[in-house]
């Protein structure tokens, strides 16, 4: 696993995957399926992993947030990056930064977004806090218009607090967007990461100049989303484009239904590795959400694992 401090060119050497985490069905870590989904991501060139709101560690108690940090570590490839979240609440970052000293391999840890209660200035000094008795630079989360200004992540950056920004402020139209511009003429494009998966990751890298994209769906279609990476990284636009479509099926059904809880079970329904229970406050799809589900997902298992077998 990776543990040396992140420079920018980490940040794009492979798709920042934003997996699941597998359990058992008494919401026990399930090490082997998780395991499963790593080395699938892995053996189409992902090799980055960050566990944040798609792995619900929103909800995760503070022992079993111990125990994923070690399972993780345990489980990444020799040349992969693990980066785990903490928070969102304040008392929560608190008490995860004594978990995160006893497991300080991590080069980074994410800090989840607080959408309420919260105010621009309480969450900077909140993250500032957090940083600082962490000791290392982290990766903000910019979710939400109103999170912080584009003034306090510039001061955070400037202050050595701050390795990356992962931006996931949805747009109707992704080229038409005030907030992520105005963060980019306070920080360099090279540290924000378009964090909303394929569907406006050409737009944010043709038109803001970023460079690096997380994504939920890799998870099902490791290959395609590093296609996607390789034909961006190049400005091959109409390449890109042509594989984006791939995804569209997919984050259609996510933005209608809920984009974690159809990825974490579309892992499963894809057969690619069993994802079981959700941990609460969210829960696993319905029947009738299932049944849509299964075969998108299928389907862009099969087109992903056909250009394994094309290589
Ligand atoms: N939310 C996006 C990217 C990850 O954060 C996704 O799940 O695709």
């Amino acid at each position: 696993m990776k543990t040396s401090p992140v420079e920018v060119a980490d940040l794009q050497r492979s798709v920042i995957s934003v997996p699941p985490l597998a359990r058992r069905s008494d919401l026990s870590l399930d090490a082997a399926a998780n395991q499963a989904l790593i080395r699938y991501l892995e053996a189409g060139d992902v090799t980055t992993l960050m566990y944040g709101g798609n792995a619900n560690f929103y909800h995760i108690g503070l022992q079993q947030y111990a125990e994923a940090l070690g399972m993780l570590a345990e489980s990444a490839g020799a040349q992969s990056w693990v980066i785990p979240s903490a928070g969102p609440e304040f008392g929560r970052l608190q008490d995860q930064v004594a978990v995160l000293r006893e497991h300080s391999d991590f080069p980074t840890v994410m800090v989840l977004p607080l959408t309420f209660p919260a105010t621009p200035d309480g969450v900077a000094t909140g993250v500032r806090h957090f940083a600082e008795a962490y000791g290392k630079k982290i990766i903000l989360y910019v979710k939400n218009e109103g999170y912080l200004t584009p003034e306090l992540v510039g001061s955070l950056v400037d202050d050595g607090l701050v390795c990356a920004i992962k931006y996931a402020v949805v747009r109707e139209d992704p080229r038409e967007d005030a907030l992520l511009r105005a963060i980019l003429e306070r920080v360099d494009a090279s540290i924000v990461i378009s964090g909303i998966g394929e569907r406006p990751a050409i737009d944010h890298f043709r038109h803001f100049g970023l460079r690096a994209f997380t994504s939920g769906s890799v998870c099902v279609a490791p290959r395609s989303s590093t296609a996607l990476r390789k034909a961006l990284q190049r400005g091959d636009y109409e390449q890109a484009e042509s594989i984006r479509q791939r995804f569209l099926p997919i984050e259609d059904l996510r933005d209608g239904i809920s984009p974690i809880r159809i990825l974490h079970d579309a892992v499963t329904l894809g057969g690619i590795a069993d994802m079981g229970p959700m941990l609460p406050m969210l829960s696993n799809l319905s029947e009738a959400e299932r049944a849509k589900v299964q075969p998108v997902a299928r389907d862009l298992a099969s087109l992903d694992a056909s250009m394994a077998d094309a290589a």
